[in-house]
């Protein structure tokens, strides 16, 4: 191919990406719609055999202009989940009219480029308002930010597909009076960033946070004599190895936020698992009214009495009335050797009947019980059936 021919097909290539995103603004527009009807008609914003249908339909349609089954659903499951999670923002926006507001002050841990930053943007693009990031260097102080009115939320990592639980996060809600009023899932992938042009061989110094360490360990593992320092936030290894500019220093964090501090990635995919994800809490002085159409999540706490199958009776009436739990924890109590915690996530509105039931049962049957907070649930996973369904046939 020529130049000239190489500078046609690429002309081509760049107005039919402008088409793609004219008429993916034309959809949220179209779903933007839906939204309204459905607030107007008490309707639920999921409609997964709507989904199913969408998702087999174009699947076919696909193989008939040679696109593969694999490729068409991802792109719809991301169409799909922006439209889900714009018109469930829609709603909660209009069932809280007091809470938008003009400047969100986010409190959130580290400095630009952390993962807590990109989850931050993440969330709050969907919201209406200005975004003013408040960067901190632990939990507790984005805690106090919030509980000071210095900042209106704050963003917190809870949970990691590789490294599980964050357990200082559950311990400090547990200590507030804030509300958790949304989450998200962020996924997380770590790239080795250096400042100069270098191999990895060089390398004789890493920096990161240890939690990254933990969700790299057998990348770790296989490196012999390096050495490893731990940082307060990935933020602040980003910044010192940029700072050093050196050829034997690297950091761990993700590509995105390295470019902000002019790092380069020399290697990807670090952590130990692929599917690597954190799951962040978003929290608030007030709690957020979730209107019963979007999916409900809520999270709460409680300590069971001391005898044998508390804990699995107090389930039992989750069961009862048809609750699902998609998340259990325990913690040692302080000063109370023996006794534990439960941190649990279920899926449930608590304006809701079977979930008013569930906690007042709940109350009577345990030594102590406190709502964190419900939420829309932003777990939005467009049905995984429809791709086999449709190939099957
Ligand atoms: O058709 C609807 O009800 C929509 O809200 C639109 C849409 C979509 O984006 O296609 C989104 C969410 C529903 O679960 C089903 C489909």
């Amino acid at each position: 191919m020529t130049e000239t021919a190489l500078d046609a097909v690429r002309k081509r290539i760049t107005d039919l990406d402008s088409q793609l995103l004219t008429l993916l603004s034309e959809r949220r527009q179209l779903t933007n719609e839906v939204a309204e009807t459905k607030i107007k008609h008490h309707i639920p914003v999921r409609d997964i055999k709507r989904e199913e249908q969408l998702l087999i339909r174009l699947i076919k349609e696909g193989q008939k202009v040679n696109l593969d089954p694999h490729y068409v659903t991802q792109i719809f499951h991301v169409i799909i989940e922006d439209s889900v999670l714009n018109q469930q923002a829609m709603l909660a926006a209009r069932a809280n009219p007091g809470s938008a507001l003009p400047l969100n002050r986010v409190a959130f841990l580290g400095d630009k480029g952390s993962y807590s930053y990109l989850a931050t943007q993440k969330y709050f693009s969907r919201r209406p308002g200005e975004l003013l990031e408040i960067g901190c260097q632990s939990f507790s102080e984005i805690i106090q930010k919030v509980e000071n009115s210095e900042a209106d939320y704050a963003v917190l990592p809870i949970e990691n597909t590789s490294s599980g639980s964050i357990n200082e996060v559950y311990d400090q809600l547990q200590h507030t009076q804030l509300n958790i009023i949304g989450e998200l899932t962020h996924p997380i992938r770590h790239s080795l960033l250096v400042a100069k042009n270098t191999s990895l061989a060089n390398i004789k110094t890493l920096y990161a946070h240890p939690q990254v360490f933990t969700q790299c360990s057998h990348f770790l593992a296989e490196l012999g004599n390096v050495e490893v320092k731990t940082m307060d936030s990935t933020s602040t290894a980003m910044l010192t190895v940029s700072q050093m500019n050196r050829d034997d220093v690297a950091a761990i964090g993700s590509e995105a936020g390295g470019n902000l501090y002019g790092l380069m990635a020399i290697k990807s995919n670090l952590a130990n698992q692929k599917e690597n994800h954190s799951r962040f809490f978003v929290v608030a002085r007030d709690p957020v009214n979730v209107p019963l159409q979007v999916p409900a999540k809520t999270t709460l706490i409680m300590s069971t009495v001391q005898k044998p199958g508390a804990l699995v009776e107090a389930l039992m009436v989750l069961k009862d009335n048809n609750i699902n739990m998609t998340k259990l924890e325990s913690r040692p109590i302080t000063g109370n050797p023996w006794e534990e915690m439960f941190y649990l996530d279920v899926e449930g509105n608590v304006q809701d009947g079977p979930m008013e039931t569930v906690l007042a049962r709940l109350r009577k049957m345990t030594r102590y019980l406190k709502v964190l907070g419900c939420y829309p649930s932003e777990e939005v996973s467009p049905t995984k059936v429809a791709a086999a369904n449709a190939l099957a046939e």
